[in-house]
């Protein structure tokens, strides 16, 4: 029977062979990789990489798709885990000594930002990841000070992640088409990313951008003085989307 694609569960299956095979090219799977993929939906994906992997993960939420995920392939060759990515402990998955995991997705773009965060909890345990999210995502991941899509989604994840725009992919490659046009992100977990606390930087940035038009010395007002602002090296007079990553570690590990 046909699955009917679930809007609450962003549903979007990829039909274009062209896309999926570059989408696989990009993500070089080799036979030694430990690899988990979110929402694999009816396997478009799962069925490219599993070409190449002896065996794989796969995390999806839909009840229907996990069953007909545990008919088409034997256990052997996919460990299905039924449930909500967004809850997954992804540092549970077995991965040989030495290795990193690779994470690889065309993620449900209704909770592509919590899943983002969430994922960058097991940061240090990852190798790679690629995905599949809204262009509109993607151009904020990777947004430079300055831009207009700068912002928290940037700060949080350049801190942790070195990431690449891969390419595009039109509505027309989806089932049913997305409104949206969408983008391959490949992020790559910094070996040493800036040292400070992750919450404090999440405060911090959460805070400067509540009010993207005033400037940082207003945004930051009960946070920190203006004294400390410039302490950080920062001109307590620009707005929070010209300040550099590096700046904003800094406010955050001021005493
Ligand atoms: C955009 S579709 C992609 C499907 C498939 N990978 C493809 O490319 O055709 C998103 C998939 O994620 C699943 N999904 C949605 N929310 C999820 C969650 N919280 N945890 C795991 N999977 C989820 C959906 O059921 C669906 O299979």
């Amino acid at each position: 029977m046909k699955h009917v694609a679930r809007k609450r569960f962003g549903q979007n299956f990829l039909h274009d062979q062209h896309v999926l095979d570059r989408i696989t090219d990009s993500i070089a799977p080799a036979a030694g990789d430990t690899m988990v993929e979110i929402g694999p939906g009816l396997g478009a994906m799962t069925d490219q990489l599993t070409r190449s992997l002896p065996h794989m993960h796969v995390v999806e939420l839909d009840r229907d798709l996990v069953a007909r995920l545990q008919q088409r392939y034997r256990p052997e060759k996919l460990t299905v885990h039924a449930g909500d990515a967004l809850k997954f402990d992804f540092g549970s998955l077995p991965v040989p000594d030495g290795q990193k995991l690779r994470i690889v997705g065309n993620l449900p773009y209704n909770i592509s930002s919590p899943l983002l965060f969430h994922l960058a909890t097991f940061a240090p345990k990852v190798k790679d990841q690629h995905f599949m999210l809204q262009k509109e995502v993607v151009e904020r991941m990777v947004a430079e000070p300055g831009s207009k899509v700068y912002g928290r989604l940037s700060v949080m994840l350049q801190w942790r992640y070195d990431m690449t725009l891969l390419f595009i992919v039109p509505p027309e490659a989806f089932d049913p088409p997305p409104k949206v046009d969408s983008a391959i992100v490949r992020m790559i977990p910094l070996a040493q990313p800036l040292a400070c606390d992750g919450a404090r930087l999440e405060a911090v940035v959460q805070k400067a951008f509540s009010q993207r038009r005033k400037v940082i010395r207003n945004c930051l007002a009960g946070m920190f003085t203006e004294a400390q602002i410039i302490e950080a090296g920062i001109d307590p007079t620009v707005r929070p989307e010209t300040i550099s990553l590096e700046q904003y570690v800094a406010l955050a590990n001021l005493p």
